[in-house]
């Protein structure tokens, strides 16, 4: 028996799930909230609002360079990476506060700790002055997110190895930049910190950037960040890293063409993350993991164990903040007895915030071949879009997938400006299940970018 009991536990608060614990209160529920780091997790902290702040910089800085291409004269631009931090300091105190203030609830207690499961519906909790507290629930949600996955490469112990919250607390400018991974981390950091002023090389293993897209969308957003003059080093393994003097670090990389140096002065590590389930101990309650130690849930987001849930990237699969927000909606839903909510076919869109942004949603044209559809691809290049013209942001394409019997759009890719909005218009068309020439004979404003829609949907009756 625990010392404790409550009506319902939530293990973490993330921007995510922020609401579940606050409706199961409201509903008479005796909740507690457990959290062993900051209020809002990684969204609100070191993920999503501080980076997409710092993103913003680094477009005003290169908007700023580009002002000769609109008749506006500028001088030389530099970046105080020092004021840019402020300004993402500020931005994240802001949000922390915003999420603290609505937590004071009746029937819900915040209990700042680290959680670690003791049994099935057991729970102790690491108080910060070292003390203790055990607690049983019924039901209990696990919300506890993930990492960085280390660096283990021979050397790294002895460099200092950046990862995705610590280079955004730098005050100056890394003269020279060396990233490990091609992905949404790595793209955004990299074009951000060449944006600011710093040469930069991005290392991937795998053969392309962001291995989950289609290959021209993968080519095509290397293709934008070498033309920002950053060097993209594909199926490149970093083998070791060590000091090479004055501050500096040399890396080496096996490419197939033989083994590689480069040298730089700071190492962002962005490989990937892992979940947080060392300390929390769900083997102790029974709780299910997979291979690499994310928690196993059914569509309803249950684990092995009755009545204990996992929401948000702790239980693997694509990990954004809109997932765990929806993880929540369906957990309120089934907690609170409203009906029966799951995960099953749940439409997927995400953003990257590289400029131009990748908007994604759906199935890609490899997954559609993978699954043996009959499908057909539109594509348009942006710079056949009025707006992206008049506007001078031409690059990059829209793309869609279309089931060629039913002319329902099945997926898309706008690699392109305000690509992450355009995205959600077709988003919304394909919740809505309309065909595609719905889309291609819409009254969309003109000159948007929207209106682009047309043209990219019309192309498939021209082929
Ligand atoms: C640099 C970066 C940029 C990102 N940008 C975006 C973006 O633009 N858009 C987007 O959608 N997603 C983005 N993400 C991903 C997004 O941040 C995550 O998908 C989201 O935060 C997941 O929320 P979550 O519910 O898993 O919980 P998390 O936000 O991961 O929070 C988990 C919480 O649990 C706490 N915790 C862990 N273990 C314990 C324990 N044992 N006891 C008590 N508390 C514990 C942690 O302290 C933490 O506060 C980004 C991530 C990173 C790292
Ligand atoms: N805009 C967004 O929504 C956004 C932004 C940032 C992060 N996130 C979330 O955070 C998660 C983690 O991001 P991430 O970029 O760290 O992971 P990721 O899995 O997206 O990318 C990691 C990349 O590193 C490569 N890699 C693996 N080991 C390597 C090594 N040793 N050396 C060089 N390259 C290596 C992989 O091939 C992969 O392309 C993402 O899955 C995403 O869901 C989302």
């Amino acid at each position: 028996m625990a010392d404790e009991s409550y009506d319902v536990m939530v293990i973490g608060t993330s921007q995510g799930g922020r609401f579940l614990p606050i409706d199961l209160a409201k509903a008479g529920r005796k909740v507690a909230l457990v959290e062993r780091g900051h209020l809002g997790g990684v969204c609100v902290n070191s993920g999503c609002t501080p980076t997409k702040t710092m993103v913003a910089s680094a477009r005003a800085a290169h908007q700023a360079r580009r002002g000769a291409e609109y008749g506006v004269r500028t001088g030389p631009v530099s970046v105080d990476l020092a004021a840019v931090r402020e300004r993402k300091r500020a931005m994240v105190a802001g949000a922390r506060e915003n999420y603290a203030s609505r937590l004071p609830q009746d029937g819900l207690d915040l209990i700042e700790g680290e959680a670690r499961f003791t049994g099935p519906k057991t729970v102790e909790i690491a108080l910060p002055d070292g003390g203790t507290r055990e607690i049983g629930a019924p039901v209990i949600v696990i919300d506890t997110g993930t990492r960085p996955r280390q660096l283990t490469i021979s050397g790294a112990q002895s460099v200092p190895v950046l990862d995705s919250t610590s280079i955004m607390e730098l005050g100056e400018l890394p003269e020279h930049l060396i990233i490990l991974g091609g992905g949404y981390i790595g793209l955004e950091f990299g074009q951000m910190f060449r944006r600011f002023g710093s040469e930069v090389t991005i290392v991937q293993t795998g053969p392309r950037l962001l291995m989950r897209e289609d290959d021209d969308v993968s080519d095509e957003v290397a293709t934008l960040l070498r033309d920002e003059g950053i060097t993209v080093l594909t199926s490149a393994t970093p083998e070791r890293v060590e000091e090479a003097g004055g501050g500096r670090m040399r890396l080496t990389v096996r490419t197939p063409d033989g083994e590689r140096r480069v040298e730089g002065s700071h190492l962002l590590s962005a490989i990937g993350r892992v979940p947080n389930t060392e300390a929390l101990t769900p083997v102790a309650a029974g709780i299910r993991l997979s291979d690499n130690g994310f928690i196993e849930v059914d569509e309803y987001l249950e684990t092995s164990v009755p009545g204990v849930y996992a929401m948000g990237d702790v239980k693997g699969g694509p990990a954004f903040t809109h997932l765990s927000f929806d993880d929540y909606r369906i957990l309120r839903t089934n907690l609170l007895g409203q009906g029966k909510a799951s995960t099953r076919d749940r439409i997927v869109p995400y953003t990257v915030f590289i400029d131009p942004q990748l908007g994604r949603v759906g199935m890609t044209e490899r997954q559609a071949a993978e699954q043996n559809r009959s499908v057909r691809v539109a594509k348009l290049p942006m710079s056949a879009v009025i707006r992206a013209l008049e506007t001078g942001e031409t690059r990059g394409f829209m793309k869609a997938v279309i089931d060629a019997d039913t002319q329902q759009i099945l997926g898309a890719a706008v690699l392109g400006t305000e690509g992450g909005e355009i995205m959600t218009i077709i988003q919304v068309a394909m919740l809505g299940e309309l065909p595609y020439p719905a889309m291609a004979n819409a009254v969309f404003t003109h000159p948007l970018l929207a209106e682009g829609l047309n043209t990219l949907f019309m192309s498939l009756d021209a082929q």
